[in-house]
């Protein structure tokens, strides 16, 4: 079940018909997201002495907010280093924030922590990657492949093209990737393989169209 790889038109199209036709909100399809990444990142059995999310106002980074809450309950050192405006985050990643903040989970602004975590969330970019990377965005990015820590990817290590596998400028080497629904094409090139570490597919609701046929 769900060998198969999609492109980034068919993942975003699957996702629009899940929201718009099913009816299955956004906010539960990232909360299943981030459960999936979550329970894969506890049973690699990683450490945990200092985990760093770092995410961006997408919904990628919605994912990845939601999964520093949930290791934040768990008691679990966690904090997220934010990139890009939050006042520009989709709906979605603005109520993550929200949850956040009820939970007090700490942000931070210092590098550095990215640096010396032990463990590090890659959520800044998903299939939504749309260009080369550039500035802060690549700091962090380079960043990451710079600490020791082991690094975890949500549905596309970024940087990544998941249709071709190429690297948008630079990329986030990841030790595994929880990706959602279906693996992404670009992912299984040689490129994408060596970035994208262990992959996980993750059951979240969503499904493409001829899997719906047997399931009505
Ligand atoms: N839509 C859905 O149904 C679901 C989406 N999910 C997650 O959402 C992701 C897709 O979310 P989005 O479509 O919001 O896209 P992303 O979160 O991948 O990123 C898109 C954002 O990044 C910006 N961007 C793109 N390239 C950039 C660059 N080089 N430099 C700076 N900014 C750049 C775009 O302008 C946009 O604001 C998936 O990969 C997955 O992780 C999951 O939550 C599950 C459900
Ligand atoms: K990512």
């Amino acid at each position: 079940m769900m060998s198969k790889a999609i492109t980034i038109a068919e993942a975003q199209r699957y996702d629009a018909h899940t929201i718009n036709e099913i009816g299955i909100p956004a906010l539960v399809l990232m909360e299943r997201a981030a459960l999936a990444t979550f329970n894969n990142l506890l049973n690699d059995d990683f450490d945990l002495s200092r985990v760093v999310v770092v995410a961006a106002t997408g919904n990628n980074g919605g994912d990845g907010i939601a999964v520093a809450r949930l290791l934040h309950i768990r008691g679990i050192d966690v904090e997220v280093y934010l990139l890009g405006d939050p006042a520009k985050a989709t709906p979605q990643t603005t109520q993550q924030l929200k949850i956040a903040n009820y939970y007090h989970i700490p942000f931070t602004t210092d590098l550095n922590h990215v640096v010396n975590a032990t463990l590090i969330v890659d959520a800044i970019f998903g299939v939504g990657l749309s260009r080369d990377i550039t500035g802060k965005f690549a700091d962090a990015i380079n960043a990451i492949n710079a600490a020791d820590a082991k690094t975890v990817a949500i549905d596309v290590p970024s940087g990544i093209n998941a249709d071709t596998g190429e690297v948008m400028g630079v990329a986030v080497v990841a030790d595994s990737t929880t990706t959602m629904a279906y693996n992404k094409i670009g992912l299984l090139t040689i490129t994408g393989k060596q970035h994208s570490g262990t992959v996980h597919v993750a059951d979240i609701g969503i499904y493409a169209q001829d899997h719906l046929e047997h399931a009505r």
